[in-house]
């Protein structure tokens, strides 16, 4: 039984796309040969693990879960589609109605911003995690800008007060919901609806690639982007290390092993400093961060977690990016355990908790030098090749 997500993303497709005069919904226009919703997909699931909540025009409904299957590898079971309404607050305000029960946290997300990278949703859940009652992604304004009366230049403002509004916006499910519940006037966004219902709204740096599609020009500019971006070369290594200090509670977990009779390791999940080097190593090959930005420790489902679930994850996050795991090699470095009897089996673990990728493991000891000689803890050294899948 999968861990039902803390976090919902309302994904807003149901607009018309007046400005951009494709004529036909914006979300299900071709950047190339994938849609803007697509590619707004393929941003949402790499952010944290969250329910995603899709609102298209009445009748798109089935384009809109295609798009969604293949987005969302074989994590459909997060999506729900519904209708959206006649203005972008009734589309939402529809989103909200579908989230789950258990969701306490909701991001409202433009598809039209569909080149929105996965850090800018991290920063509003974290922004949210830390107390805010609502936090927006912004940029600062770069052009000088005026307050006018049709024609006339009627003053300057002072751009320094200023700032460019993105999505995703997050918020506290209940703040949301009351607001929404109580909103008697029509705004441009949710932060402006939030405000309105007496709620302070933060900011967090926003990103540039999450402007907004609007206009034919905006949507020149996504396809140059995406036409200069490079294929990433394949196939890429990565490194990565992790240390964790003895003193934890009940058995030792480590290379995805049980040891009985050991010192167990301290941390948010097992400590099993093998399994967080190789989930370090692989992300920094594929580019995808590094475990904070996915198994932080805001991730209540990774409490105690073994090396399965980080290594599982880890794959997954990879193949939905495009790679498949090459090789690990990994070596540890400590007084304790003796690996040498056990090194094959620990192989065998960890390679089937990457899908059967090869995993090579060594272990050292440092002589009685530094905080793994004197038996305080743990080291983990990994490297990880990736090619394209
Ligand atoms: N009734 C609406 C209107 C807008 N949106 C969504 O809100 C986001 C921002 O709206 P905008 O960029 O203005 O999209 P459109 O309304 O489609 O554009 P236009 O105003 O040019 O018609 C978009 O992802 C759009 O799909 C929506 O879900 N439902
Ligand atoms: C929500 C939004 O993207 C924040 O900048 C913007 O307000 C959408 O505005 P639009 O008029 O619906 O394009």
């Amino acid at each position: 039984m999968l861990p039902v997500p803390r976090v919902g993303i309302v994904v807003v497709a149901a607009g018309s796309g007046t400005r951009l005069g494709a004529g036909g919904p914006k979300a299900f226009v071709g950047i190339d040969r994938h849609s803007i919703l697509r590619h707004a997909l393929d941003g949402v699931f790499a952010a944290p693990e969250a329910q995603v909540v899709i609102v298209v025009p009445e009748g798109r409904e089935g384009d809109a879960r295609t798009e969604a299957l293949e987005a969302s590898g074989d994590r459909s079971d997060l999506v729900t589609v519904v209708t959206g309404g006649a203005t972008r607050q009734e589309s939402v305000a529809a989103g909200l109605r579908a989230l789950w029960g258990d969701v306490e946290i909701v991001l409202v997300h433009d598809a039209a911003r569909a080149l929105t990278p996965p850090e800018v949703f991290s920063r509003v859940v974290g922004a949210i995690d830390a107390g805010a009652d609502g936090a927006i992604p912004v940029l600062p304004v770069i052009d000088t800008i005026k307050r006018v009366a049709g024609e006339e230049i009627v003053a300057a403002v002072d751009r320094s007060e200023l700032a460019s509004a993105q999505t995703p916006q997050g918020f506290r499910r209940d703040v949301l919901d009351a607001a929404y519940a109580a909103a008697s006037a029509e705004f441009t966004d949710d932060a402006a609806l939030v405000a309105d219902a007496g709620h302070a709204v933060s900011a967090v740096p926003g990103h540039p690639l999450a402007f907004k599609i609007t206009t034919a020009a905006d949507l020149d500019r996504a396809r140059h982007l995406l036409a200069a971006a490079p294929e990433p070369a394949s196939p890429r290594v990565g490194v990565g290390t992790d240390v964790h200090a003895f003193g934890g509670d009940g058995t030792l977990w480590l290379a995805g092993l049980e040891w009985p009779g050991e010192q167990a390791l301290s941390g948010h999940s097992d400590g099993d400093a093998v399994a967080h080097a190789i989930v370090d190593a692989l992300l920094a090959a594929a580019g995808l961060g590094d475990i904070g930005t996915h198994f932080g420790t805001d991730r209540p489902e990774f409490a105690g977690a073994h090396a399965d679930a980080f290594l599982g994850r880890t794959t997954e996050l990879l193949r939905e990016a495009g790679w498949r795991v090459g090789n690990v090699s990994v070596q540890v470095q400590a007084n304790r355990p003796r690996f040498a009897a056990r090194r094959a089996e620990a192989e065998r673990a960890l390679s089937a908790a990457l899908g059967g990728a090869p995993v090579s493991v060594s272990a050292t000891t440092t002589d009685g030098l530094g905080f793994t000689g004197r038996g305080e803890g743990v080291s983990a050294y990994a490297v990880a090749l990736i090619a394209a899948a």
